[in-house]
């Protein structure tokens, strides 16, 4: 089974701040971008970026398989930029990643591969584990139950031709990610154990949380890699 990846890097980044976008910033010696590239080596790989962030594109996939290709103006419009560029050399299954997840363990991008060995859709998810409240002005305003409720993460993994067409046939461009555009085509998406060291860099406080996972995980060689 032939699996590509497809990384979406196209976001500004706002939440977190800082001169560049997010993806571009460093992190325990290589760009956040860098990190997530690697995490998917040996599968080819398709970047999806800003137009105007093609420099930094090139930089982050020095070396590695990665085709590069501007994205659009929401998450779902870069997604199917990436999948309409893969269709002159179509794999047999995609795995769909946030950029801004550098620290996503092996094992789950594995998970997800062998749970599309019986399932149209697969993406990890943490199950809710603390009290869900609603609040407005700063109080509580009630309370929700948190049975049968996940965090998304991703890579969200698909067979190409069906995420494809999900996405061809999908009106609208603001949906929370991939599984909603899959389960609106009738695709069944299992779900597979994702990590807490699969953090979304969202916020300027996730940038000492990411270096403190790779940097563990990877020694404090990779900060003499700058
Ligand atoms: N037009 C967009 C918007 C987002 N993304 C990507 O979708 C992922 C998740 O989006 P998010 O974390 O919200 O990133 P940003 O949109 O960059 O962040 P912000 O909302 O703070 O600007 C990121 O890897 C981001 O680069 C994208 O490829 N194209
Ligand atoms: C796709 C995602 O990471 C799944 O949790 C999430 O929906 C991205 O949200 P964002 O607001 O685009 O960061």
């Amino acid at each position: 089974m032939r699996t590509a990846a497809l990384i979406v890097a196209a976001g500004r980044g706002t939440r977190a701040g800082g001169a560049v976008p997010k993806q571009w910033r460093v992190v325990a010696g290589r760009t956040v971008a860098r990190w997530t590239l690697e995490v998917f080596e040996g599968m080819p790989a398709t970047l999806v970026v800003h137009p105007d962030d093609m420099d930094f594109a090139r930089a982050a996939a020095e070396g590695l398989d990665v085709s590069v290709v501007a994205g659009g103006a929401t998450r779902a419009a870069s997604v199917r930029a990436g999948l309409e560029a893969m269709a002159a050399t179509p794999p047999d299954c995609v795995l769909i990643h946030d950029v801004a997840r550098p620290c996503l363990p092996r094992a789950v991008l594995d998970a997800v591969v062998a749970a599309l060995g019986h399932a149209d859709g697969a993406a990890p998810a943490l199950a809710v584990t603390d009290a869900l409240w609603t609040g407005a002005d700063g109080f509580v305003t009630g309370t929700r139950d948190r049975a049968g409720l996940f965090r998304a993460q991703t890579p969200q993994g698909f067979r190409y031709d069906a995420i494809l067409a999900a996405h061809r046939g999908h009106a609208g461009s603001d949906a929370a990610d991939d599984v909603e555009i899959a389960r609106a085509a009738g695709l069944a998406v299992a779900i597979v154990p994702g990590s807490e060291q699969n953090l979304k860099i969202t916020g300027p406080g996730d940038f000492d949380r990411a270096a403190a996972i790779l940097e563990e995980r990877h020694g404090r060689k990779a900060r003499e890699r700058i």
